[in-house]
């Protein structure tokens, strides 16, 4: 299994540079565990979900704590067939939800929401799951919208995406468990996300 994500932050303000850099900075801790490189579009991430939604979400928390308006675009990947197998990607909800049934999943989801840390910065979330090359893969997607709509951070349901909104913990829980319980364990998954913190528009 290969795993990972391409991360892009988009600070709305002249001191862009001094933002992203200081938001990169908070991907130290998990320099050990992750492939970390980072480029003049992106950065690359790969690694086990653990460390990988945890320093994708301390990442823009960093970011969001700065006044400016900041958004953050992430293309995650897991099972994609082109990709080497990497041992550093093993994933134990994986190889559970392998044998669990879908309204299990929604519950073992569910809960690890309940459980996330409180980062103290609230941020918006839109995002796509997407099940790749498998027949009735809507009933995936539409188990994993009824998992969002009790996740506690739903926000509401737009054309292509589903809006989240609340404490940076609590939505890239919610994203994790997206990514991990639904869609074939062993298939090809990915998930579509922009991320914002401090708009100045309403709604
Ligand atoms: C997470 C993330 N990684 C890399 C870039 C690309 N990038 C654009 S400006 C800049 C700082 C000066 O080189 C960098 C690294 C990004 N936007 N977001």
């Amino acid at each position: 299994m290969f795993i990972g994500a391409q991360v892009s932050l988009y600070p709305m303000t002249s001191d862009f540079v001094q933002v992203i850099m200081s938001g990169l900075k908070a991907l130290d801790p998990y320099r050990d565990d992750l492939r970390i490189e980072t480029d003049d579009m992106s950065t690359l991430m790969v690694g086990a979900p653990g460390p990988l939604i945890d320093a994708i979400r301390d990442l823009f928390a960093t970011t969001a704590r700065n006044p400016a308006h900041s958004t953050m675009h992430v293309t995650l990947s897991r099972g994609c067939p082109g990709e080497p197998d990497d041992p550093s990607c093993r994933c134990d909800i994986l190889a559970i939800a392998q044998n669990t049934p879908l309204a299990q999943r929604q519950l073992q989801a569910q809960e690890a929401v309940a459980e996330a840390p409180d980062m103290g910065v609230q941020i918006d979330v839109q995002f796509s799951l997407y099940v790749l090359g498998q027949d009735r893969h809507m009933d995936e997607i539409y188990g994993c919208i009824e998992f969002l709509k009790s996740s506690g951070t739903f926000l509401r349901s737009k054309n292509f995406c589903t809006r989240l909104r609340g404490d940076a913990g609590a939505v890239f829980e919610t994203l994790r468990q997206a990514f991990l319980r639904f869609g074939p364990a062993e298939g090809h998954v990915t998930i579509d996300l922009t991320a914002s913190a401090n708009s100045p528009s309403k709604d």
